[in-house]
């Protein structure tokens, strides 16, 4: 069973690696990852200037998944620049810059330091935090969308990608798709990111769990899998010569078979790979490997977008 992916001009011997926010903030992590049967790595977004984040606790899991309001904590751009610097690209695991500027001109000086540093790890531009209090997350603004990916395009000439906020409507899926359609520079876009603003509540306690926004957060794992799906193979039929890599609700090589099968390049683990530490790559890769043995196919390509309707 061959579970190697080729895209972006590079090669991942499997389609798995991290969601940018998990085992991701700091070297030790990243370096955790890249150790791992990952196929790739990426880093938490990033903005200019390193980040505290939101008062804890501002991350909690339950059975079904997990809640988190963090605050975009992180080492500042030139931690994960200088990471990209000294990376072992030969070594055929590629890097992925996640990039998440709290301001357009901070997002671009990132990207232009990025392009000008001519290192080969991939932009993933994040247009969907949602858990910013008073800022209203990029994904659901497609003018500010439009205004954003215009003058990223002038500025880095490179391959990019986009991390991009679950979607619930299809005007919506068809809105962003023709905007996102536009921009040949943009190869690749992930979907999706957590869903916003969740209330996770304890009954026991009669409290919320995470202390920022009074409880709300975005959701991950098991809760938003069908979600994620319908985003992936959404954009996966709208999109024109472009990849889309799937996130959300990952837990087994079933859930993994799902996005790819849903038109998926590549498939990011998050909730699941925070709660249950990076042997979930290898567990994951041995589950999809098994399935696929037993239904006869040979490689990714062999399945992928061919999800059946009735
Ligand atoms: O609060 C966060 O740091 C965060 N949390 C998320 O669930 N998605 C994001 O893109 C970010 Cl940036």
């Amino acid at each position: 069973v061959d579970l190697s992916v080729s895209w972006l001009g590079l090669t991942m011997a499997n389609p798995l690696y991290n969601a940018s926010g998990v085992m991701c903030r700091s070297v030790t992590e990243l370096e955790q990852v890249r150790h791992s049967a990952a196929g790739a790595v990426i880093s938490k977004s990033c903005t200019l200037q390193p980040r505290d984040g939101n008062p804890e606790p501002r991350y909690h899991a339950t059975a079904l998944g997990s809640i988190n309001s963090m605050g975009l904590p992180n080492a500042g751009y030139a931690y994960y620049r200088d990471y990209a610097r000294s990376y072992p690209y030969a070594q055929g695991k590629p890097l992925f810059l996640s990039i998440s500027g709290m301001t357009l001109e901070d997002n671009l000086s990132m990207l232009a330091d990025l392009a000008s540093s001519a290192l080969p790890c991939i932009p993933e531009v994040n247009l969907s935090c949602p858990n910013l209090p008073g800022k209203p997350q990029l994904g659901y603004d497609p003018d500010a969308c439009a205004i954003t990916l215009a003058e990223i395009s002038r500025i880095y000439s490179g391959p990019f990608g986009v991390k991009l906020p679950p979607y619930f409507d299809p005007v919506h899926f068809s809105q962003m798709a023709d905007l996102l359609n536009e921009f040949v520079g943009l190869r690749f876009v992930t979907c999706i990111n957590s869903i916003g603003n969740g209330l996770v509540i304890d009954p026991d306690t009669e409290s919320v769990v995470i202390k920022p926004k009074d409880g709300l957060g975005g959701l991950g794992g098991s809760y938003v899998l069908p979600t994620a799906l319908a985003n992936v193979r959404e954009f996966a039929r709208l999109l024109h010569g472009k990849h889309v890599v799937g996130c959300g609700g990952i837990n087994s090589g079933r859930e993994a078979f799902m996005h790819i099968l849903a038109g998926a390049t590549a498939v990011q683990i998050g909730t699941c790979l925070y709660e249950e530490g990076e042997g979930a790559f290898a567990r994951i890769l041995d589950e999809l490997r098994a399935l696929m043995l037993q239904k006869g196919y040979r490689c990714l390509d062999d399945f992928r977008g061919k999800l059946k309707t009735l």
